[in-house]
């Protein structure tokens, strides 16, 4: 028998980096797997270089999946690191509160505009943003940021949260820094535009944008550590190697990187001392990340579901595949973005075929595939408009694309793998009733385009769409393999 993990039973020598003080300088909104594997160490090995009063307060979203086995263990819990040269694991110990935005959205809102709070980090994945996919901007349409708007004191997006606790924020005056940790194209930039759009649509006076104006910082910041979903065999993994039971582990790769503009106004931990890049060049980094890691990786999960293979290793072990996606950095990505001064692109790609390729990690291609309405959008438009636009076709995006339409709106008459029904896709049923009647694969494929899922620019590219509903005949007609081999034979 192991005994629970709690703040009294963590084993020596297990702690990484140091334990937090009770008081909290820091509110997390999305308390997930990720943000538990990277900003929370990041900041438990900042405190222990350099102290400071930064303990996190952290909010899940809607569930309490992880708050309340957190909760029952003193908001203690382990990381699991998966290597194949050894399984490692530790203890990390800097929550101080916990808690579900939606059961409690006011202690959300008070947490934000509490002065002692100088940092509200956020890993709300893409869809928390709450953005029309076709402009970008704050999507006034949906039913939850039209009912946070006119709702005053209890919002339900993670915008609506952020923007009245700023709101309540501006009586203090006190500098606050919100930083994305979520994958997205200028995150910092991101974040204030859609906070500060709320802020006009909820008619905000002038003293409180003028605050967010000149107090409120929103630094922009690339991350990077493949964190997949716990299962019950990284409990027993934990208890073999700590010796104690922990309810709620964090499997994660060995690999982790941050990278942030150094632009917080209200203080910091000492982020630089924990292995933290602070650079100018971020829009770079996000460039290698985005497209090289997280757009490869949604066509290694679609190729992969439509052939039956259940996570990211199993999907890099097949020829196609990995071909398809080498193809696809070396012609349709590698070309659109200067990196980072000295950065060496040729490291990371060799990196990230270990990365892909560890058996450990067990990433489901269904958790990489999930959401694709909104992570695409980071992923394909701009670089196959840089393609476009220069009279070249990129033909790993049209797969890309075409193998995501055909997992999660497949044209009539095609049933993908049944992988792809776990899948979770918030633009299904809005994707399903566009297609509805299509006569052609073509059709299928034109109607999506011009049904406001990607951006304008792209959807009037005629081209693009022509070889998207190709490729997607060649999938529902010959398979996925065929598809791959004549975008092999395209470029
Ligand atoms: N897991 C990774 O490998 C990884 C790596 C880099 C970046 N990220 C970023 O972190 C995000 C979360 O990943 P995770 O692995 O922690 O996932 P997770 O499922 O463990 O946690 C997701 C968190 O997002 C919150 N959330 C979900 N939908 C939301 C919404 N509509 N509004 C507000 N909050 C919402 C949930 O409460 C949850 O706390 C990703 O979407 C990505 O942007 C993840
Ligand atoms: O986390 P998402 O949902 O944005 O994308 C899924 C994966 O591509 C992503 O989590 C990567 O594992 C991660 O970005 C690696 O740093």
């Amino acid at each position: 028998m192991t005994q629970p993990l709690g703040r009294s039973s963590v084993p020596a020598g297990s702690l990484i980096g140091a334990a937090a003080p009770d008081r909290t300088g820091i509110v997390h909104l999305g308390l997930g797997n990720f943000h538990r594997a990277h900003g929370a160490v990041y900041t438990a090995q900042a405190m222990a270089a350099a102290g400071g009063d930064w303990g996190i307060r952290g909010f899940a979203h809607s569930s309490d999946r992880v708050v309340a086995p957190m909760r029952a263990q003193d908001n203690v819990y382990s990381i699991l690191q998966l290597t194949e040269g050894g399984t490692r694991a530790g203890v990390v110990d800097v929550h101080r509160g916990t808690g579900v935005a939606a059961q409690d959205p006011e202690a959300v809102v008070a947490a934000i505009a509490d002065p002692a709070h100088r940092i509200v980090s956020l890993t709300v994945s893409e869809v928390g943003y709450t953005r029309d996919p076709a402009t970008g901007r704050l999507a006034l349409d949906r039913p939850d940021v039209a009912a946070d708007l006119a709702g005053g004191a209890t919002p339900r997006t993670a915008m609506g949260m952020i923007a009245r606790g700023l709101e309540r924020r501006a009586a203090s005056g006190e500098p606050l820094a919100v930083v994305s940790c979520d994958n997205l194209q200028s995150n910092g930039d991101v974040t204030r535009a859609v906070v500060e759009e709320f802020l006009g649509e909820a008619g905000a006076g002038d003293d409180v944008l003028s605050f967010v104006s000149s107090s409120v910082s929103f630094p922009n910041g690339m991350v990077d550590r493949i964190v997949p979903k716990t299962t019950d065999e990284h409990s027993r993994r934990v208890a073999d190697l700590l010796g104690v039971t922990d309810r709620c582990p964090v499997p994660a790769e060995d690999f982790s990187m941050w990278v942030l503009e150094d632009d917080f106004v209200g203080g910091r931990p000492a982020w630089d001392l924990a292995g933290v890049t602070f650079s100018t060049e971020i829009e770079a980094y996000e460039m290698v990340k985005l497209r090289l890691l997280n757009g490869s990786h949604s066509l290694i999960a679609y190729l992969g579901i439509l052939c039956g293979a259940p996570t990211i290793d199993a999907a890099w072990g097949q020829d196609f595949v990995r071909e398809a996606v080498l193809g696809g950095i070396a012609h349709d990505y590698l070309p659109t973005f200067t990196p980072p001064t000295g950065f060496d692109c040729d490291a990371y790609v060799s990196e990230l075929d270990a990365r892909w390729r560890n058996p450990l990690i067990g990433h489901a291609t269904t958790q990489v595939g999930s959401d694709g309405s909104v992570k695409l959008l980071q992923r394909i438009p701009d670089a196959a408009l840089f393609h476009l636009r220069q009279g070249r076709m990129p033909h790993h995006l049209a797969l890309c694309t075409a193998a995501w339409l055909a997992c999660v709106a497949p044209p009539s008459g095609f049933a993908p793998d049944p992988l792809s029904e776990r899948i979770a896709e918030p633009a299904r049923e809005r994707l399903a009733a566009t297609v509805d009647g299509a006569v052609t694969v073509h059709d299928h494929v034109r109607r999506v385009m011009a049904g406001g899922f990607f951006p304008e620019a792209l959807a009037e590219r005629d081209d693009f769409t022509a070889r998207v509903a190709e490729l997607l005949t060649t999938i529902t007609r010959d398979g996925v393999r065929a598809a791959a081999a004549d975008v092999a034979a395209s470029r």
